[in-house]
């Protein structure tokens, strides 16, 4: 599987306020980007945090994009995948609407009647790991259903866990016009942290967008 980190953080690294309110950090330009990106991939993945925060759809907005993944004889979106160890999403969720296939990645500590009660919403539960989703064998198991790229949009306790299972194989972040501040806010890459053996990067490229910069890393 081929993963695709993208994220839009302000001028000082942060995805969201403290609030963790959803912020337009992206411009008309990056959004479309992000749609674009949306559009090549399998399934397009975040943290239950996002879902809490934002309860993003995780759908293509382009009709000419969902229009030419049909005529590829692909479903129109790319399937949603939500990382909930404990089924924490909401059963009216916009990523449990009819719109697109959806994931849902629990473990073993996920209560079983949250887990029929979403399954009764419309996600496809996949159990791997004890206390939180082991995501190495959760996308094995993604993978064996045909899903071959795969876009992260988030938040930063998602990504870090990507970092650190060496999951990640690109990294796309939008450094906007804005400075959110604050230590609470969330940034790229929260979790735990690296101490030492800190992932290496390589630049791939760097672009004006909008009022910002899009820089695209490799990560070997
Ligand atoms: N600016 C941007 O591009 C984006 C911003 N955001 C923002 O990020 C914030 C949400 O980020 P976070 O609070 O960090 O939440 P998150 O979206 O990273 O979700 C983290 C949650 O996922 C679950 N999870 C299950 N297995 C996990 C694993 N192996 N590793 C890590 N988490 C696992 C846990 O319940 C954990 O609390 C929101 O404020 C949202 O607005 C989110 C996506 C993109
Ligand atoms: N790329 C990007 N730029 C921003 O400025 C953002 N705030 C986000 N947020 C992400 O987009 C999701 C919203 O998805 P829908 O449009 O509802 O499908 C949100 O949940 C964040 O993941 N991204």
């Amino acid at each position: 599987m081929y993963v695709v980190v993208n994220a839009a953080m302000s001028a000082d690294g942060k995805l969201s306020t403290r609030e963790r309110e959803q912020v337009e950090i992206s411009g008309p330009a990056d959004f479309d980007r992000v749609d674009a990106l949306r559009a090549e991939s399998d399934a397009v993945m975040v943290g239950v945090g996002t879902v809490l925060a934002d309860d993003p759809s995780l759908t293509v907005d382009g009709d000419a994009r969902r229009e030419r993944r049909r005529d590829a004889g692909k479903p129109e979106n790319p399937a949603r995948i939500v990382a909930d160890s404990r089924v924490r999403t909401p059963t009216d969720a916009r990523v449990l609407d009819d719109r697109a296939e959806t994931y849902l990645l629990t473990s073993e500590a996920a209560p079983q009647d949250f887990v029929a009660e979403i399954s009764e919403a419309g996600a496809e539960v996949v159990s791997a790991g004890e206390q939180q989703v082991d995501l190495p064998e959760a996308l094995a198991q993604l993978e064996d259903r045909g899903i071959e790229r795969l876009m992260v949009e988030g938040g930063g306790e998602l990504i870090f866990s990507l970092f650190a299972a060496d999951m990640v194989d690109e990294l796309s972040t939008f450094v906007g016009p804005a400075v959110i501040g604050g230590w609470k806010a969330p940034t790229l890459a929260d979790g735990d942290g690296f101490v030492d053996d800190f992932p290496e990067l390589s630049l791939r490229d760097v672009e004006r967008v909008d009022d910002g910069v899009l820089i695209r890393w490799d990560v070997p």
